[in-house]
């Protein structure tokens, strides 16, 4: 009972300082002093709070339910020496790959690295892309440049850009895009650890403008999800070399794994940065798109490689 001894029996005033601090929770007959007097209540209050609380949370989930997880697996603002991970390979992708005796991965996967592509030879081959579209360029918001072949998006048709300007290709180009697919070659090699010489540059080998713009043609709708290997046969490992940068140059235009692409409920994006290299296996087990670009121009180039040596890029100028 001691405890339960109010201070007014035991004739102590409280100041009003004390009073604000010291609250006896267990005495019936101390109330919390609030500025405004006592708080309004009313009946069956316990209810109603806990019904609000309720369609709060149902709200909440209701909302959240359809949003994407989202992981950044490589931000702008990082460098990385080799970022990445393993996966399972998809069961067709690895039949496919069976084939080829050194082209088999040990794991599927993905992994990004700022380390092979220096920002001069990013410039480089950024220079050679815009020299080139300056000569076509889509109507749409996708221009595309296909390095082996020549064509060039033009307007809502394609034109081949090395008939129009047969000295496109100068010596100093085709040294620098020969020194970066060799390292990207190597490195493919290595992280996959596959035989260096099992792989082979494929085409379409392409640069890429993206940009805010309508799309006029199928050909300028560069953001659906789709698996590399059933959109480009030759394809079983991918590269991507970014060229410029992801919230500098333009906003917009993350590449996505979509980890559930059904429902795209598992987004694993990379924000694109001059000289990042971006390589996965180009199966189902890397479904992917590209985010719509809100503003500016995203520039990047498509190196990709077949275990098929028959598929390997024709043009003399390039090998
Ligand atoms: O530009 C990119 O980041 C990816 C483009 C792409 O998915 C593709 O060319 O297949
Ligand atoms: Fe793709």
């Amino acid at each position: 009972m001691t405890n339960s001894v109010s201070l007014k029996q035991r004739g102590v005033q409280k100041t009003k300082s004390e009073k604000k601090q010291s609250v006896d929770k267990n005495d019936p007959e101390e109330k919390p002093h609030f500025k405004y007097g006592p708080m309004p209540t009313f009946q069956g209050q316990h209810i109603w709070a806990r019904g609000v609380f309720i369609v709060g949370a149902l709200v909440y989930v209701w909302f959240n339910y359809n949003k994407p997880v989202e992981t950044v697996m490589a931000k702008y603002k990082e460098i990385y020496d080799m970022k990445g991970y393993m996966l399972e390979c998809d069961d067709e992708y690895k039949k496919d790959v069976s084939q080829y005796p050194g082209c088999i991965p040990k794991f599927c996967g993905r992994f990004v690295s700022d380390k092979i592509v220096t920002a001069v030879e990013a410039d480089i081959l950024l220079k050679f892309a815009k020299k080139v579209m300056a000569m076509g360029g889509s109507s749409g918001g996708a221009t595309v440049m296909d390095l082996n072949s020549g064509a060039l998006s033009y307007n809502d048709k394609f034109i081949n850009a090395y008939i129009k300007d047969e000295k496109l290709l100068i010596p100093s180009d085709r040294t620098i895009f020969k020194l970066v697919r060799s390292k990207i070659q190597n490195a493919i090699a290595q992280t996959f650890k596959l035989d260096v010489d099992s792989i082979h540059v494929t085409q379409p080998l392409f640069f890429s403008r993206l940009t805010a713009l309508e799309a006029k043609i199928p050909n300028d709708e560069y953001w659906h999800p789709h698996i590399d290997k059933d959109t480009y046969e030759s394809f079983h490992y991918t590269s991507l070399i970014y060229l410029n940068d992801y919230g500098m140059d333009f906003d917009g235009g993350r590449f996505v794994f979509m980890d559930n692409m059904e429902k795209s409920l598992k987004n694993i994006t990379v924000e694109p940065r001059k000289g990042r290299v971006l390589m996965f296996s180009a199966g189902a087990e890397n479904p992917h798109h590209v985010e719509r670009v809100t503003s500016g121009q995203r520039y990047a180039m498509t190196v990709p490689f077949t275990c098929d040596s028959s598929k390997v890029i024709n043009n003399p100028q390039l090998l």
